[in-house]
């Protein structure tokens, strides 16, 4: 296990205060805060070796390059992917979702084709798929979900059809911390001759993700929800599939040459990384993994599982407290509840008044949301950094508010 106190000492922010109170950050599931290593790696980059990537005859483009490609592998050796083909930078997860759900359906799909999607999903994995059952006439299936805030598997089973192209799931639900077995999806799938997209947000920032252990032929993950910067974000996929998409958006770096008559396209990943990437956040995430991975992802698991269990525990002591999930330990980092019929803004107002940050609303979640017959909720997303400590001023701070409604 790792010194809490060490930990938190590289996140100076955690150590402010909010109204004249200690700060409790339980909004992690929203972004992360970032580590001394990544703020000082990033602004050193700027401000000795900054130049454009790729195609730099000087030195300062040569360093540039290898930063933003040694930032590459390091995303490959971290969720074990075969090739660093296999790993292409966008902007984050949702820019991720929409280039699969662009490129595959434009490339492998045609109208009637099925993507199968669940009731847990966040707008990012829901809307981009709509946007083509608009444009192209695929068709939306959605896995329900069971009052225990878990997927049907049975009747997971029973929606693939022979017109079932791609699967897209979430790993772990933003809401209910709900940690589904993409594993035995991807299987069942396969045996389909279905084609797996994982939505990764949730779930690299708090435990291991092997992809070719799950097997998926695509995952995506956000820098800025694993202790990285904003604005970069990961598309994994195999190189079988990334080689026979085509390209989402069309530029520079992405080409092999361009003439009125014919453009060629370069391979993965650049083939899918048009314009001038984000370099110094490529270089900011890869500090971020190599930071999580000093700390151990099997510890850093194991706290937000012993802070998780907690915090049931706590909660369940608050008069009136309805708790969304969580009902067969199956659930990790993420609490989702209400408080009788306080309406969750006026809850989470009234914890950043404590000083306690927590996330209020329908997290991008409206379906699930819908499922759950609720509006919004309040939700607490724990990162490596919080503690015991923290939980308790949420507890305290939830009692002390919820008796003036
Ligand atoms: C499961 C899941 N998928 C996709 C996304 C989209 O990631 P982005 O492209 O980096 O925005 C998020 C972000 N989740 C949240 C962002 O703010 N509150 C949240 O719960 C997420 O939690």
């Amino acid at each position: 296990m790792y010194d809490i106190n060490k930990v938190r000492d590289s996140f100076p922010i955690l150590s402010r205060t909010v109204y004249g109170k200690p700060l409790v950050y339980l909004d992690n599931g929203a972004t992360t805060q970032k580590p001394l290593c990544v703020l000082d790696a990033m602004r050193e980059e700027y401000l000795n070796v900054n130049a454009n990537v790729h195609r730099g005859v000087h030195w300062l483009s040569q360093q540039a390059t290898d930063l933003h490609e040694a930032a590459r592998e390091t995303v490959r050796k971290f969720i074990n992917a075969r090739s660093a083909n296999e790993v292409v930078f966008t902007r984050g997860t949702t820019e991720s979702l929409n280039l699969v759900a662009s490129s595959f359906t434009e490339g492998c799909m045609k109208e009637g084709d099925e993507v199968i999607v669940s009731t847990m999903e966040h707008h990012s994995n829901i809307v981009p798929w709509q946007l083509q059952a608009q444009r192209r006439g695929i068709v939306l299936k959605v896995i329900p979900m069971t009052e225990e805030g878990v997927l049907d598997l049975d009747a997971y089973r029973k929606l693939f059809t022979e017109r079932t192209r791609l699967v897209s799931i979430t790993h772990v639900s933003n809401v209910l911390g709900t940690v589904n077995p993409v594993k035995e999806m991807t299987r069942i799938a396969h045996e389909h001759g279905v084609s797996v997209m994982v939505d990764g947000a949730q779930s690299v920032p708090h435990f291991a993700v092997d992809v070719q252990e799950l097997d998926c032929d695509f995952l995506a993950f956000s820098g800025h929800k694993v202790y990285g910067p904003t604005g970069v974000g990961v598309l994994y996929g195999k190189e079988a599939w990334l080689d026979r998409l085509p390209p989402y958006q069309g530029g520079g770096e992405m080409i092999g040459h361009v003439s009125f008559e014919k453009t060629t396209f370069e391979r993965p990943p650049l083939k899918f990384e048009a314009g001038t990437p984000d370099y110094v956040a490529t270089h900011g995430l890869a500090k971020a993994l190599d930071y999580v991975s000093s700390l151990g992802m099997d510890n850093i698991l194991s706290h937000e599982q012993d802070l998780t269990r907690y915090a049931l525990r706590q909660l369940r002591t608050v008069e009136g407290i309805h708790i969304y999930g969580h009902s067969n330990g199956s659930g990790d980092a993420v609490i989702s509840f209400n408080v009788g019929n306080i309406h969750p803004m006026d809850l989470g107002t009234l914890l950043d008044q404590l000083g306690i940050a927590v996330r209020t609303g329908h997290h991008c979640a409206q379906p699930l949301m819908d499922r759950l017959g609720v509006l919004g909720t309040v939700r607490a997303s724990f990162g490596l950094y919080n503690t015991r400590e923290e939980v308790d001023a949420l507890v305290a701070g939830i009692k002390r508010v919820s008796v003036m409604f």
